[in-house]
């Protein structure tokens, strides 16, 4: 069944003294289906878990670690693409587009899942039952130094008390941000801005201090872009250290031999 969004804003309606416009019903109908299909493409499921070969994950070996990330990886990603596919808007885009977005915002979202699985309690990663993104697998896996930066965005994440419907939009905004190589990039970015929109409008309802939160969350657009780019630099220095990565991600990431 879908999670309905209980829309009673959290501050009478009232922030700083003026009237908080609600939510429109087409906002709560976007909301609900982003929050829908967010639960649907959330994890892999059994059935691929059970393929990613787990052999060695327990042990220190480094490759067999690193080759867990890579398939857990592109699980999450296949995930996100079929995400992406469900969001208002995206079949009205150019193929071309499509593909250019899909790329472009691919570390950006694994990312945001990656913080959303953050547990501060455990300071780790909860991801999957197959738990591949921890400190210690990365460090086995030979890129510990780099991930460090992104529990520390997990944890910001959990401070700010992200709920699902700010997750969901937030993934909308960052697949739909302006990229290089766009044909469309006007039709991008007033689709984007439904989803800004609508996130606002939520955060007004939603939040206690309004405009400082909803100018954090969109604070987080511009960590995820330097994460992005981590992650660019990770693929070319794992090139130059000859580190295959599979084809998949190695096509995605434009990682050319
Ligand atoms: C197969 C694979 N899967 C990932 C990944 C794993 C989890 C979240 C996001 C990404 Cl992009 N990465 N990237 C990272 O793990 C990665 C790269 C750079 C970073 C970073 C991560 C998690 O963390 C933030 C700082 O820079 C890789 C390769 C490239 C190892």
């Amino acid at each position: 069944e879908k999670p309905m969004i209980v829309c009673g804003p959290a501050n009478g309606g009232v922030s700083n003294g003026s009237p908080v416009k609600p939510l429109s019903p087409e906002q709560e109908e976007l909301i609900n289906r982003l929050v829908y299909f967010q639960e649907e493409f959330d994890q892999p499921s059994e059935e691929d878990l059970r393929k990613i070969s787990t052999s060695g994950i327990h042990e220190s070996d480094a490759d067999a670690k690193f080759k867990h990330i890579t398939e857990m990886t592109i699980l999450t990603v296949q995930l996100t693409v079929e995400f992406s596919k469900r969001l208002p808007g995206f079949d009205t885009l150019l193929r071309e587009d499509q593909i250019t977005l899909l790329k472009a915002c691919s570390s950006e979202v694994m990312m945001l899942r990656c913080a959303r699985r953050y547990d501060a309690n455990t300071d780790s990663i909860v991801f999957a039952n197959n738990l591949p993104y921890t400190r210690e697998s990365y460090n086995m896996a030979g890129v510990g130094d780099t991930a460090d930066s992104l529990f520390r965005f997990g944890k910001t994440m959990s401070l700010m008390k992200v709920d699902n419907a700010e997750y969901a939009l937030l993934t909308a905004i960052v697949i739909f941000s302006e990229r290089p190589g766009l044909v469309e990039a006007r039709k991008v970015e007033k689709i984007q801005e439904i989803y800004l929109e609508a996130l606002q409008a939520y955060v007004m309802n939603h939040r206690v201090r309004p405009m400082t939160e909803f100018a954090k969350l969109l604070s987080v657009l511009t960590e995820l872009r330097t994460l992005g780019n981590l992650n660019s630099e990770m693929c070319f220095s794992l090139k130059l250290k000859n580190k295959k990565l599979p084809p998949f991600l190695a096509e995605i990431w434009d990682v050319h031999s």
